[in-house]
This record gives structure tokens, C-alpha cells and sequence, in this order.
């Protein structure tokens, strides 16, 4: 579905992101995990198309992407950030917004919706303001504004991190249910590697722009394949009493 040659992304004379290789395979659900600063949000953007690399190759569905991605090429992803970017609307115009923009006929967009309102559990939020919402809400919506475009990618930037303790496990689990259900590709940036480990069936640690490791969640708590990999889940083996 996705394939990352070698990505380098230099800035102001900074290596950023260190010679990135890896394959996505399509329904598979990724983590690109690390500390603060190892690049994730970085190489998130790089396989989204919101930047260019500076050097190495990305395919997407067996073609190399150019320079300047075709818009039908970046209308078969989507993506949700941190904070949730909603338009001073209802909710419903906020999730209906992209289907408008690709002439998706009114039925179909109804029909969409009322299935994603449903599957978030905010069909009583439908007529309401999106200013009005509550942070948890608001990603809500904004997950749901994603799904309902059916991307053949949908890329997650840290979607629970601005999120209180309870709201961020109640989403945690909704997202999980949906994602077994769907079989979504998904690429997911999170420093929290519980996170990763409830959501996703395979983890890439990054540390200082470079892959430390690439494996299920699980056997890297095992065995972390490398000793910055190793270093960076010490803390989380704790947490997870390992
Ligand atoms: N546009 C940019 N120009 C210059 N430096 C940048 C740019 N974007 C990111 N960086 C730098 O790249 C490094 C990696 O940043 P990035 O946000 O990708 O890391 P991260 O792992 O997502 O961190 P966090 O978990 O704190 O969000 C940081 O040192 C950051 O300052």
C-alpha cells in the first residue's frame, strides 16, 4: 500500500529523518512511536504528502510519488492531528464538508454520516455547534469527518494526547472496535506506547530519525531489537509489569 525507500528529510542543515525504509501492507495498522523529538510527526507528514522528503523514494499503491502529489492521489488519504480543526459549523457540516467536495450524491452523503455519527457515538451532537463541543467531542468528530471520506490510508498525529485520562480510554476503545471491524490502513503517531500497544498490530520506535525497531507490539516489550529501542520501552515494560 505504502512503500518508504531510504526517506531523508533534512532542515536548516538537520537531519531530521535518517534513511527510512519500511513496507505498509494494506488493512494493517502501524505506530510510529518514540520520544519527544525523534521525528514521528516528521515522517507522518512525509507519508501524508504534507511534505516532500529530501532525498528517497515513497510509493503509494505501486506508483512513485512525485514532488507535487496529484489531488487525487492526496484525496485517497486522510488525516487527524492532535487538535481537533473544525469549521465554525454544525457537526454535521463538518463531517458532510468533504463528501460535498468530492460530489458524493445526497443519499450516499446521509448515509455515510449517519453510520459514522453512530459508530463515534455523537448522532445527539449532529445539529450542534462545533465550537460548543468538548475536547473528547471534538476528536470524535474529527475521526468520524476522516472515515467518512472511506481513505485508503487514514493517518492519526497523536489523537488522544490533548484528551483527559478518561475521555482519552473511552476513545481508545471505540477506535480499537472500529478498527477491527473496518480492517482500515492506518498509521498512527503516538509517544505513548500504550497507545500503540492497544491499537496497533506493529510498532516502528523511532530515535533521532532513525528506525530502532520494527515489530509487533508485544515481542518488542520481549525482546526491543536494538538498545536505544530497548532504553526507550525500559519505562514501559514497568508500566505494563513486564
Ligand atoms: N519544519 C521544521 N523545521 C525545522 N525543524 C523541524 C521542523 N519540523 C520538525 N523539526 C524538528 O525535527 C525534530 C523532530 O520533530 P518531530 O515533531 O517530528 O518529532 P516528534 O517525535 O513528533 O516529537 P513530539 O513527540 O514532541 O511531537 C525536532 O527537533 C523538531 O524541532
Amino acid at each position: 500500500m505504502l512503500r518508504a525507500q531510504n526517506l531523508c528529510w533534512l532542515k536548516n542543515g538537520k537531519a531530521i529523518l535518517n534513511h527510512i525504509s519500511f513496507e505498509l501492507h494494506p488493512g494493517e495498522c502501524l505506530g510510529l512511536v518514540g520520544p519527544n523529538g525523534s521525528g514521528k510527526s516528521s515522517l507522518l507528514k512525509i507519508l501524508a504528502f504534507l511534505e516532500p522528503p529530501t532525498s528517497g523514494e515513497l510509493w503509494f499503491q505501486g506508483q512513485p510519488i512525485p514532488k507535487h502529489v496529484p489531488l487525487d492521489v492526496r484525496r485517497k488519504i486522510a488525516i487527524v492531528f492532535q487538535e481537533p480543526l473544525l469549521l465554525n459549523t454544525t457537526v454535521w457540516e463538518n463531517i458532510a464538508i468533504g463528501l460535498k467536495i468530492r460530489s458524493i450524491p445526497k443519499q450516499e452523503i446521509m448515509n455515510r454520516i449517519m453510520y459514522w455519527l453512530q459508530q463515534f457515538g455523537i448522532a445527539h451532537l449532529a445539529k450542534q455547534s462545533a465550537r460548543s463541543l468538548s475536547g473528547g467531542e471534538a476528536q470524535r468528530v474529527s475521526l468520524a469527518r476522516a472515515l467518512v471520506l472511506e481513505p485508503d490510508i487514514l493517518f492519526l498525529d497523536e489523537p488522544f494526547s490533548a484528551l483527559d485520562a478518561p475521555t482519552k480510554e473511552a476513545l481508545r476503545t471505540d477506535l480499537s472496535k472500529i478498527f477491527r471491524s473496518t480492517h482500515i490502513t492506518t498509521v498512527m503517531v503516538s509517544h505513548d506506547f500504550q497507545d500503540i500497544e492497544r491499537l496497533t498490530e506493529r510498532a516502528l520506535i523511532l530515535i533521532q530519525g532513525q528506525v530502532a525497531a520494527d515489530a509487533a507490539p508485544a515481542a518488542l516489550l520481549a525482546a526491543p531489537q536494538s538498545p536505544e529501542a530497548d532504553q526507550f520501552l525500559s519505562h514501559w515494560r514497568l508500566t505494563f509489569g513486564n
